[in-house]
C-alpha cells in the first residue's frame, strides 16, 4: 500500500457561467486513500454533485486542480480507473441485465467469452445471479440499482463514484443495499466517494463523513467514523453508532445556523 492519495482535490473553485454565475463551490480541499469510503453530505445545493462531477472530470473546475490514482482527472476518465453509479440505474432497457452489466466491457473491446464471465461474477457480487436473461424492466428499483452497481464494478475500477445511489428506493430496500454496498466495499478493497442526503447512511458506511457548507459549497468539517467491530444491520442499535450520528447531525445544523 503506497501513502499517495487515491483523489486528491486542491483548491477547487466552481463557478457556473451564466447572466447570475453562480458559485457553486470554493476553495475545496480533500484528500481521500486507498479503501476509504468518504460520504459528501450537506444541504441541497451546496455543491456535493458538482465536487463528485468534478472529480469524474464530467464538470471543469473553475480554478483548483483534482488528481485521481496521481494523474490529472481527464487522464484517470480515459484510464477508466473509476466507476458510476447515479440515483436512476440507467439500465437499457432492450438489452438482459447480463447484457447491460457487460456494457462497458464490451466498449472497452474485452472479449464476449470474457465478458459473459465477468457479467455473471458481478451479478453474484450483487446478489443477482438469477437476473442475468431478465430484462430491466423485470426487476423491482432495488435489483435495478444493484445491476447498476454490477455495471460499474464490471471493469473491475479501484474507484466508486456514487451520487446518492440508493436515495429512490424504499426504506427496507434502501438499508438491505446499504448492507450489501458495506459487503462489496469490504470484498473488493474499493475506495468509494458517495453522495447522500442521510445522516444515518453516511455513518453506516463511511470511514469519513466530509459536511459541506451552502453558498457557496465550502468543506465544513470532517467527521471520522470510528465503530467498533464489523458493521451489520445490528450496528444501527449501539450507543456508538447514535453517537457518531449526533456528531454529524450537530456539525450539519452549525452549517445551516450559519448560513
Ligand atoms: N449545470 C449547471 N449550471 C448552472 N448551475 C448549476 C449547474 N449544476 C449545478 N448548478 C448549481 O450549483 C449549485 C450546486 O449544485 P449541486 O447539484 O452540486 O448541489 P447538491 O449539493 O448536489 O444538491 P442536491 O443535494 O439538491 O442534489 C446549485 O446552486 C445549482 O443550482
Amino acid at each position: 500500500m503506497n501513502d499517495q492519495p487515491v483523489i486528491s482535490v486542491e483548491g477547487v473553485d466552481k463557478t457556473f457561467p451564466g447572466k447570475d454565475g453562480v458559485q457553486a463551490l470554493r476553495g475545496i480541499d480533500l484528500t481521500v486513500g486507498e479503501g476509504d469510503f468518504v460520504s459528501l453530505l450537506g444541504p441541497s445545493g451546496c455543491g456535493k454533485s458538482t465536487l463528485l462531477r468534478i472529480m469524474a472530470d464530467l464538470t471543469e473546475p473553475t480554478a483548483g486542480s483534482v488528481r485521481v490514482n496521481g494523474k490529472p482527472a481527464a487522464a484517470a476518465r480515459r484510464d477508466r480507473d473509476y466507476g458510476m453509479v447515479f440515483q436512476q440505474p440507467g439500465l437499457l432497457d432492450w438489452r438482459t441485465v447480463a447484457r447491460n452489466v457487460e456494457l462497458p466491457l464490451q466498449v472497452m473491446g474485452v472479449a464476449k467469452a470474457e465478458r459473459r464471465e465477468r457479467a455473471r461474477a458481478m451479478l453474484d457480487l450483487v446478489r443477482l445471479p438469477d437476473s442475468q436473461r431478465r430484462f430491466p424492466w423485470q426487476l423491482s428499483g432495488g435489483m435495478q440499482q444493484r445491476a447498476a452497481i454490477a455495471r460499474a464494478l464490471a471493469p473491475e475500477p479501484r474507484i466508486l463514484l456514487m451520487d446518492e445511489p440508493l436515495s429512490a428506493l424504499d426504506e427496507m430496500n434502501r438499508e438491505h443495499l446499504q448492507g450489501e454496498l458495506l459487503r462489496i466495499w469490504s470484498d473488493t478493497g474499493t475506495t468509494v466517494v458517495m453522495v447522500t442526503h442521510s445522516i444515518a447512511e453516511a455513518v453506516f458506511l463511511s470511514t469519513r463523513v466530509v459536511v459541506m457548507s451552502p453558498r457557496p459549497g465550502r468543506v465544513a468539517g470532517t467527521v471520522d467514523v470510528d465503530l467498533p467491530g464489523r458493521r451489520t444491520a445490528a450496528t444501527r442499535n449501539t450507543p456508538e453508532f447514535f453517537e457518531q450520528v449526533t456528531k454529524v447531525r450537530t456539525m450539519l445544523h452549525g452549517v445551516l445556523e450559519a448560513a
